[in-house]
């Protein structure tokens, strides 16, 4: 790792503050100002026009406490919806598609609550988000009101090849202006244990602080978008075809130590917070993904769901496909 980058990984750990409650409207003072300013610098964009990054601080949840929170045990309907679908000729035309899907629902969430909610997969997706920030995107998007979350995370240092919180900084968060304080990394001094106890509670304030929104429905958190990724053996997130975890009813967060994909030790939202998401985006790219794709969205019955399978978002969840990974469809 060369020195800029060792330093842009140091001290990433920020020291969690009292946030305050989220507008329930636009309004011209921030939703929350965050007590560590980030640091922020400039860069010029292909518009030419300069835009202000944050620094590589990010926000590591490590709460503790007891937060009050009403902890739901709502059964998730099972019934499957139809979901939309849309295939592309190639990647490069998805990833405009998708810019523009994100950018409209950025758009859409900040001038109802006054912020925006996402959370990110790591692989493949991150290239896939690279037109968010080029023109007109980087420039349009009111990244100040926008609150970042994992869907899962490896269980490793921050600045370790094979952190999903490290793709995501290289490959977009360190290229848009979102306030440090608003990125919530894991705790990655804890194990894994500590760390999905850590992230549920981190969550669970955000709820008491109505940065995030709840299900009316489930009673879990209800993130406004939640741009996902499939491996090839259909797994999302960290919940893999056969391991008990894909059935979690209760915990928002939980943990893995059998990761049949290294590494093996990983912490992931469950089902019922994958569920609540107002829309998933599932963005699926390359003919090595085509068998399950075609598995998923064909027409065969089978008991035993694919994890994919089991995603089912409150209000809208659209497959974003290239024509590879539709081959088999
Ligand atoms: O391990 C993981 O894999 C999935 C799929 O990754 P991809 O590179 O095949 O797209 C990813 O969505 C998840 O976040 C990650 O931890």
């Amino acid at each position: 790792m060369g020195s800029s980058t060792a330093a842009a990984y140091a001290n990433l750990r920020t020291f969690p503050t009292r946030l305050q409650s989220v507008q329930s409207s636009a309004s011209s003072s921030p939703p929350y100002l965050p007590l560590i300013r980030p640091f922020v610098s400039s860069v010029k964009t292909s518009l030419n026009s300069t835009v202000s990054l944050t620094s590589s601080k990010s926000r590591t949840c490590y709460y503790r406490s007891n937060w009050k929170v009403k902890s739901s045990m709502a059964e998730i309907s099972s019934e499957r919806k139809e979901h939309k679908k849309e295939i592309f000729e190639t990647e490069e035309v998805l990833s405009v598609a998708l810019a523009k899907y994100t950018a409209d629902l950025s758009e859409k969430f900040v001038k109802e609550r006054g912020a925006f909610t996402v959370v990110l997969s790591g692989g493949s997706l991150i290239k896939s988000l690279r037109k968010l920030v080029e023109a007109p995107y980087v420039a349009s998007i009111d990244w100040a009101k926008w609150y970042v979350f994992w869907v899962d995370e490896r269980v490793v240092p921050k600045d370790h090849p094979d952190s999903n919180y490290k793709l995501a900084y290289d490959g977009f968060l360190s290229k848009v202006p979102i306030p440090s304080g608003q990125v919530y990394a894991i705790n990655d001094s804890l194990p894994a244990e500590g760390a999905a106890d850590d992230y549920e509670t981190c969550l669970k304030h955000l709820v008491n602080t109505n940065v995030l929104a709840v299900s009316t429905a489930s009673g879990f958190p209800k993130f406004d978008l939640q741009l996902l990724g499939m491996g090839p053996d259909g797994h999302v997130a960290s919940l893999f075809p056969g391991h008990p975890l894909v059935n979690e009813k209760e915990r928002w967060v939980t943990f893995i130590k059998d990761s049949p994909k290294p590494p093996p030790e990983r912490i992931t939202f469950t089902f019922p917070v994958i569920n609540s998401s107002a829309y998933i985006a599932l963005v699926v790219v390359g003919a090595g993904k085509s068998e399950v794709v075609g598995k998923a969205l064909g027409n065969e019955k089978s008991s035993n769901l694919l994890p994919v399978q089991m995603v089912s978002p409150e209000d809208e969840m659209i497959w974003f496909l290239d024509k590879e990974a539709a081959s088999k469809l």
